[in-house]
């Protein structure tokens, strides 16, 4: 065993010429953004305000800032994979090896669901939980800091193994014995391991601090059957994550010990078992997503209401229905694997629960179109994401409901048509939802709209090209193509296969117009400038502060009194008030413990990958050691005071919403 163990030159592939070209271009494009930070001295500011910091709205940019990084490496694996299978037909060997694209649709789903998808859900969290609720911060703003940074080391460790040896070739759920050293002897089942594994601490810990947020730091009158929507539809996901992310950590740790100590979890031999991995992953895997959809919905029901200048239909049904799913989510993961030899009791009692579920999503459907009709619905960017949606989910929706059908489900098992079912469900679901909370949201993080046009030309690609893209999968399914192929040999499949391939450029098309929208939103920002803070005339409070808003939030903590809380005060004329005097405000200090420490801990999981046996221990020395040194310290706080706090509200509304106060 040498100083770094198993790591050596050999470990980079340099005898792949795709790898090659993005090392390249990682490696320029790295340059350049550190190039351009050198050269207008912004190390200074990105290390005091942005990496160090421990406030819950520019941590939410910085998680969504990962979140689009990680969607443009998930979707180039997306479009490889396309392009690959619509090359190797008809027995054609196609320009992807076996090797290499099955590490390619492993992280593509790892990478779509832990650091995409996540990281947009908690970003948009933390921009508008905190403010929904009337609160200066999160509960434990430190700790917050900490999650993405744990988060980031994930995301960081799963793109290291593009240069460092290899990633896992065991499809996103690393079945074992698959994933056993015996039949993974590489790293890539280690790099998935520690990846998931201290990302997933960053996202448990994430939820018990919005937990404690929503239920101690509600503004004073805020009960909690007047929380607003999309706060409630977090809180039921944060409860999905406390209940089922410590199975995660558990499972991973099980397939840690079988693959370094050779335990015997999961292995036949020594009386181990494979099921109880399978069982416990979807365990997690199952509420995983519904934790992605439950504040899509939640992002949907506040635009609904807001663009079609009403309050929301059924807001107690909805809180009720999230329940419901959240509930019932946690008693069908069975689903996942119908066939894999329970009886035939088992598959009904799962197979009927699953179904279940449709009546609660069904239900908030209709509060959806409820809350349109009589309305007046303005047709904006994020309306055209919500109604898309409404489309497009209920055919993925419908589709999970016929796999839950254990005898449909024979058939349908790992076919291409599973593949669409949840693509249909995720990216009609969650990735619409995320996208329109984006557009929504936006000019409260940043300070300025984003454009239309574009806005409108990238959903029009995205729908167009999802339909085209995935329906043929269906298709496909039933002509009996199954997951996971590298390349094909059945002339009847190669049509809509292309067809497919078609599809993923225009989604292409559509994440380019996006990255347009952002550029000439940024170029044309004074035009943009939300002077108000409330651009769509909103219901809730995070309408009430100016865009951005202040540190701390709000000057005086609102009183409360209705679900539309926002819209209760400009109807009563209490909108807007600057007061006579204010109250010094407890803020706490940025710090850079959360990264020093991630950064400790990065080091120890990748020297645990290559085995690097005294890397390790200095890595998780040094990760617990600035733990306890941040323990004892007390230079974590700091206060405002009233006159500065005076100043800055006069300023803001003298320049900001003035047309307002007139
Ligand atoms: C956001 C993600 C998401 C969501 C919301 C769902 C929602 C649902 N899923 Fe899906 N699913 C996945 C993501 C998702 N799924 C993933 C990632 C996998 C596979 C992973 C893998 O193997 O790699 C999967 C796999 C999967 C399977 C396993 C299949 C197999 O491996 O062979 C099954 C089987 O029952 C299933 C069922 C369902 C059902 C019934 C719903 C329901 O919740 C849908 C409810 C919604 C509707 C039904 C539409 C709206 C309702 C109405 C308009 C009311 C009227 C309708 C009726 C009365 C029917 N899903
Ligand atoms: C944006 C367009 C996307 C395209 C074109 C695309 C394409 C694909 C393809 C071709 C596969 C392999 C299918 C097979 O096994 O034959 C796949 C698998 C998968 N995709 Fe996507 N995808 C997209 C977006 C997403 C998103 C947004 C998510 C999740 C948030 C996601 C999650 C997954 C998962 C979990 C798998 C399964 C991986 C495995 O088999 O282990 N995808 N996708
Ligand atoms: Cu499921």
């Amino acid at each position: 065993m040498s100083f770094l163990g198993n790591l050596s030159l050999d470990a980079i592939p340099f005898h792949e010429p795709i790898l090659v070209f993005t090392m390249s271009v990682i490696a320029i494009a790295g340059l350049i953004i550190a190039g351009l930070i050198t050269k207008y001295k912004k190390w200074g500011v990105l290390w005091r305000d942005w990496i160090t910091s421990v406030d819950h709205k520019r941590l939410g940019v910085m998680y969504i800032l990962l979140a689009l990084i990680m969607l443009f490496r998930g979707f180039s694996d997306a479009i490889m994979m396309r392009a690959q299978l619509a090359l190797a037909t008809s027995g054609a060997p196609g320009y992807l090896p076996p090797e290499h694209y099955d590490q390619i649709f492993t992280a593509h789903g790892v990478i779509m669901i832990i650091f995409m998808a996540m990281p947009f859900m908690i970003g948009l969290m933390n921009i508008v939980l905190p403010l929904q609720v009337g609160a200066r911060d999160v509960a434990f703003p430190f700790l917050n800091n900490l999650s993405f940074w744990f988060t980031a080391s994930g995301a960081i460790l799963i793109n290291m193994s593009l240069v460092f040896g290899e990633f896992a070739k065991t499809g996103w759920v690393a079945y074992p014995p698959l994933s056993e050293l015996t039949f993974s002897p590489g790293v890539g089942v280690d790099y998935y391991i520690w990846a998931l594994q201290i990302s997933g601490l960053g996202t448990l810990l994430t939820a018990v601090n919005f937990l404690v947020t929503v239920f101690k730091m509600r503004a004073p009158g805020m009960t909690l059957m007047k929380m607003p929507i999309f706060t409630w539809a977090c809180t039921w996901a944060n409860i999905l994550i406390a209940a089922s992310f410590p199975i995660l950590t558990a499972v991973l740790a099980m397939l840690t010990l079988d693959r370094y100590l050779d335990f015997h979890f999961f292995t036949n031999a020594a009386g181990g078992n494979a099921m109880m991995y399978i069982n416990l992953f979807w365990a997690w895997g199952h509420p995983e997503v519904y934790i992605l959809v439950l504040p899509a919905f939640g992002i949907f029901s506040e635009i609904i209401s807001t663009f079609a200048g009403k309050r929301l239909f059924g807001y107690k049904s909805m809180v009720y229905a999230s329940g419901a799913i959240s509930i019932l989510g946690f008693i069908v993961w069975l689903h996942h694997f119908f066939t894999m030899g329970s009886s035939a009791n088992v598959n009904a009692f799962f197979g009927v629960m699953t179904m279940v579920i449709a009546v609660p999503t069904g239900v908030k459907l209709f509060n959806w179109l409820f809350t349109i009709y009589r309305g007046r619905l303005r047709i904006s960017v994020p309306v055209l994401w919500t109604l898309g949606f409404m489309i497009t989910f209920t055919v993925g929706g419908m589709t999970g409901v016929l796999l839950a059908i254990p005898g449909a489900d024979y058939v349908l098992h790992n076919s291409l048509f599973l593949i669409a079912h949840f693509h249909n469900t995720i990216i009609g679901g969650a990735v619409f939802g995320y996208l329109a909370g984006f557009v929504f949201w936006f000019p409260k993080a940043m300070g300025f709209k984003l454009n239309e046009k574009w806005g409108k030309a990238s959903f029009w690609c995205w729908i167009i090209g999802f339909f085209v893209a995935f329906m043929p999968l269906y298709v496909l399914g039933f002509l009996g193509m199954t997951r996971r192929l590298n390349h094909t040999n059945n002339p009847d499949w190669n049509m809509w296969l292309y067809i497919a391939a078609g599809g993923a450029v225009i989604i292409m098309f559509g994440i380019i117009s996006q990255a347009i929208q952002l550029f000439v939103s940024f170029r044309d920002r004074e035009a943009l400038d939300d002077t108000t803070g409330d651009p769509w005339n909103g219901h809730t409070l995070e309408w009430a502060t100016s865009s951005p808003p202040q540190v701390y939030n709000f000057a005086t903590i609102p009183h409360v009194d209705d679900i539309d809380a926002w819209t209760e005060a400009k109807e009563k004329g209490q909108a807007y008030q600057t007061k006579a005097s204010y109250s010094p405000i407890h803020m706490p200090k940025n710090t850079s413990a959360g990264v020093l420490m991630a950064a400790s801990l990065t080091a120890f999981c990748f020297a645990m990958i290559w085995h690097i046996w005294w890397l390790a221990v200095v890595g998780l020395v040094g990760g617990i050691a600035i733990f306890i040194k941040r323990c004892y310290s007390n230079d974590v706080d700091y206060y405002i005071q009233p006159d500065e706090i005076a100043r800055t509200e006069a300023a803001y509304n003298s320049s900001g919403n003035k047309e307002l106060n007139a």
